[in-house]
């Protein structure tokens, strides 16, 4: 990795994206502790419908949860809250503000996050300030109704073009993570396989070491 970006690889090793579906009566901030009591070493905070106010409230708790586990924490989408709060930085799609634009407001040491689904749009990010790509999804997922399926050979050919660190998204399980070996990526994101779980803390532990084995660490 020649170029220099805002994140660690290994801080991109077990990548928890929140979800409140998951939530079933427990709070956002008992689930995402319990994550990273079981070794998360990456939070996005994915809010899509809560009103301004509580969005804060919420973001500035974790923050300071993640900071006591020295854990990254970046926003999803919303560039604004990232700045007021100070967040570690945020997490950009392809339909998102362009992370030129966001480079603009969060300055040279945030960390900026961007979706790639093609070559192009991943070694465009890349010029345009990505610190890390998120690549997926690479299998069917029942997160996100809007996902664009991408195929191991782009994830791979994606990895190969790229001097910033890749990591693959979408419908990954602790079974299914095997399958990711040998495409270049760094660490894997996800949403249910840790906070669809029962035991989110053992669920964590378990899905880290099934990466770790899948990378060859
Ligand atoms: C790590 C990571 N990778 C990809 C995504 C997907 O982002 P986006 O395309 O903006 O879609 P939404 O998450 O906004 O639905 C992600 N969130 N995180
Ligand atoms: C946010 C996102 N972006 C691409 S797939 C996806 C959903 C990931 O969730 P899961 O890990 O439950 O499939």
């Amino acid at each position: 990795m020649s170029k220099q970006t805002n994140t660690k690889p290994e801080e991109l090793l077990l990548y928890a994206v929140t979800d409140r579906h998951w939530l079933n009566g427990a709070t956002l901030i008992s689930q995402v502790e319990a994550a990273l009591k079981g070794g998360a070493t990456f939070i996005q905070l994915r809010e899509k419908n809560l009103d301004d106010e509580a969005f804060y409230k919420e973001a500035l708790e974790i923050q300071k949860l993640c900071r006591n586990y020295k854990v990254p924490f970046v926003i999803n989408d919303n560039v604004e809250l990232a700045k007021k709060i100070g967040a570690d930085g945020v997490h950009v799609g392809q339909s998102d503000m362009e992370a030129l634009d966001v480079r603009k407001v969060l300055g040279d040491d945030k960390i900026i996050g961007v979706s790639a689904q093609t070559v192009e749009q991943a070694e465009l990010a890349e010029k345009h300030g990505a610190d890390y790509l998120g690549v997926g999804a690479v299998f069917p997922t029942g997160s996100k109704d809007d996902a664009t399926e991408v195929s191991f050979e782009t994830l791979k050919e994606i990895c190969e073009h790229v001097h910033i660190p890749v990591i693959a998204i979408g419908g990954i399980t602790r079974d299914n993570v095997v399958k990711l070996n040998q495409s270049g990526i760094c660490g894997i994101a996800v949403i249910s396989a840790i906070f669809g779980q029962t035991d989110i803390e053992a669920a964590t532990a378990d899905l880290k070491n099934q990466t770790k084995k899948m990378l060859g660490e």
